[in-house]
């Protein structure tokens, strides 16, 4: 595997997935290089039936092998929301700091131990006439009072990880791409395309 499209117009994404994946010595190109892919409906009623949507209209529309990333924060008192929701929370801009806002009114005066939350990210993998494989990763958190930290996108000001103490945007990038609901979700993902007997392992002199 020399190149892999990454289907996803979400430039916050599209960052993280170059870093990761350039180990690999992988040329990464998302849909921020084909704008002549139009939006796909996310009508899914889960990450992973999101994620499958994307991988597979995106696969059929290039004629290539693509892997399509859904995400987002769900929060145990608001019975799981944003969830699929998490983009447009706050309406159909998709603007982050909106939802951040809106996240914290419906929190305020919950007490800590009730914050609790986790980003998921669902990967789908699909090429035109395969079996699509999916994953999915997640990271435990707490939802903090008010925004901290510059790094990450979305939700991540408001996301203390569990495990560190700190917002997801007070990580380096280094750190939250070794501990992500996405980071965990691609190891998943390489963890099994090493067993995979299929196409998306690619020529045994590519590996
Ligand atoms: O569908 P694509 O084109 O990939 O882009 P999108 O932004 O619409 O992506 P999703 O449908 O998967 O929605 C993901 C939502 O969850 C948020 N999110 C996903 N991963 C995140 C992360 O690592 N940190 C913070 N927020 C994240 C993100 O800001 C969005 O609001
Ligand atoms: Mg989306």
């Amino acid at each position: 595997m020399d190149e892999v499209i990454i289907a996803t117009k979400n430039e916050g994404k599209a960052a993280e997935f170059k870093t990761m994946l350039a180990p690999l010595g992988v040329k990464v190109r998302t849909l921020l290089d084909f704008p002549e892919i139009e939006d796909i409906e996310e009508t899914g009623h889960t990450f992973e039936e999101n994620a499958v949507l994307k991988a597979e209209e995106t696969a059929f529309a290039l004629q290539k092998m693509v892997i399509a990333d859904d995400s987002g924060l769900s929060i145990e008192y608001l019975g799981g929301k944003p969830g699929v929701y998490s983009a447009r929370y706050a309406g159909e801009q998709k603007d982050d700091a909106k939802n951040i806002q809106k996240v914290l009114q419906e929190l305020k005066g919950v007490p800590h131990e009730e914050r609790s939350a986790r980003f998921h990210c669902a990967l789908a993998i699909a090429a035109p006439g395969q079996e699509t494989i999916t994953v999915e990763g997640t990271v435990e958190g707490i939802i903090a009072e008010k925004p901290e930290g510059m790094g990450g996108f979305g939700y991540d000001p408001i996301f203390i990880v569990k495990d560190k103490g700190k917002t997801m945007a007070q990580l380096t990038k280094e750190e939250k791409n070794k501990i992500s609901h996405r980071a965990n979700a691609l190891n998943k993902l390489q963890l099994l395309l090493q067993h995979e007997d299929s196409v998306f392992r690619g020529n045994k002199e590519d590996r």
